[in-house]
């Protein structure tokens, strides 16, 4: 781990927050790794709505328990009725003013947000040795290379693998299992990715799931997996 670094990658020297100290563990990552024999990582997948993150994500959750590793996976739509609660489910308990300030909605710096949150998440279950998988729309290249950065910073290089799930939105449209992609088309629905809000396809992910009708989740997860064991993520 980089030592001028706190674990959220911000730099010690300028920490604002100089009050809140970082405490190392007792239980050192390592520890767990070995006791659990696999490294801990995280596996982001980021694709448009209904391209097929959920599926192959919970395909591979199964794929890892089978093994005996040690995994977990946080979706999008699931941490949204949680960590990452609207306004509207906020304000019920919380009132309006503390809804308006916390809860997340669709604009950019909203995304921006619960991709923060999940990155933070995300980086310490990856240091509790866990396999961790990750389903999030995440449009904007930058959140996720800051997730990147925060999840390698913690760990080390290697930590973070970056799983483009490359469904052609026609083919989302065409599956539209919530009904979101029409009510995105009649106006519905603002800022709603690929139709109108932006999605920036990853440059250099670690894995690309180019779209191919004959595939089938399965085989999509078979091949992180077995990308997880090249990597000594996992092993044999
Ligand atoms: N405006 C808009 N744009 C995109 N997606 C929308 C929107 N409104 C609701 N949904 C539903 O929310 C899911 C995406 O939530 P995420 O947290 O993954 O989005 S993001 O990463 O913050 O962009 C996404 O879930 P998945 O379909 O599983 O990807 C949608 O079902
Ligand atoms: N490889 C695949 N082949 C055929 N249908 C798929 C495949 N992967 C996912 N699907 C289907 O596509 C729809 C959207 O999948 P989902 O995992 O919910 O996508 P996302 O989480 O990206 O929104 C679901 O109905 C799912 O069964």
């Amino acid at each position: 781990m980089n030592e001028s670094l706190s674990p959220n990658g911000a730099s010690k020297d300028n920490d604002v927050s100089k009050d809140i100290v970082w405490h190392e563990d007792t239980v050192t990552r390592e520890h767990r790794e070995v006791n659990l024999d696999q490294r801990g990582c995280v596996v982001w997948f980021t694709g448009l709505s209904g391209c097929g993150k959920s599926t192959i994500a919970n395909e591979l959750d199964r794929l890892l328990i089978e093994h005996g590793a040690a995994s977990t996976l946080l979706d999008g739509d699931n941490v949204r009725h949680g960590l990452c609660a609207p306004p509207a489910v906020l304000a019920v308990e919380h009132g309006d003013e503390f809804a308006t300030r916390f809860g997340l909605g669709f604009s950019a710096i909203d995304r921006e947000e619960n991709i923060r949150r999940i990155g933070a998440v995300t980086t310490l279950m990856a240091s509790a040795g866990l396999i961790t998988l990750a389903a999030f729309v995440s449009p904007y290249r930058r959140d996720r290379d800051r997730v990147r950065k925060m999840v390698e910073t913690s760990g080390q290089e290697g930590d973070f693998f970056e799983v483009f799930v490359d469904t052609p939105i026609e083919v989302c449209q065409q599956r539209d299992p919530k009904g979101l992609y029409k009510k995105a088309i009649a106006g519905e629905i603002k800022n709603f990715t690929g139709i109108s809000d932006p999605y920036e396809a990853p440059e250099k992910p670690e894995i690309h799931l180019t779209h191919r009708e004959d595939a089938t989740p399965t085989d999509q997860a078979k091949e992180i997996f077995d990308a997880l064991l090249r990597c000594g993520v996992i092993s044999h």
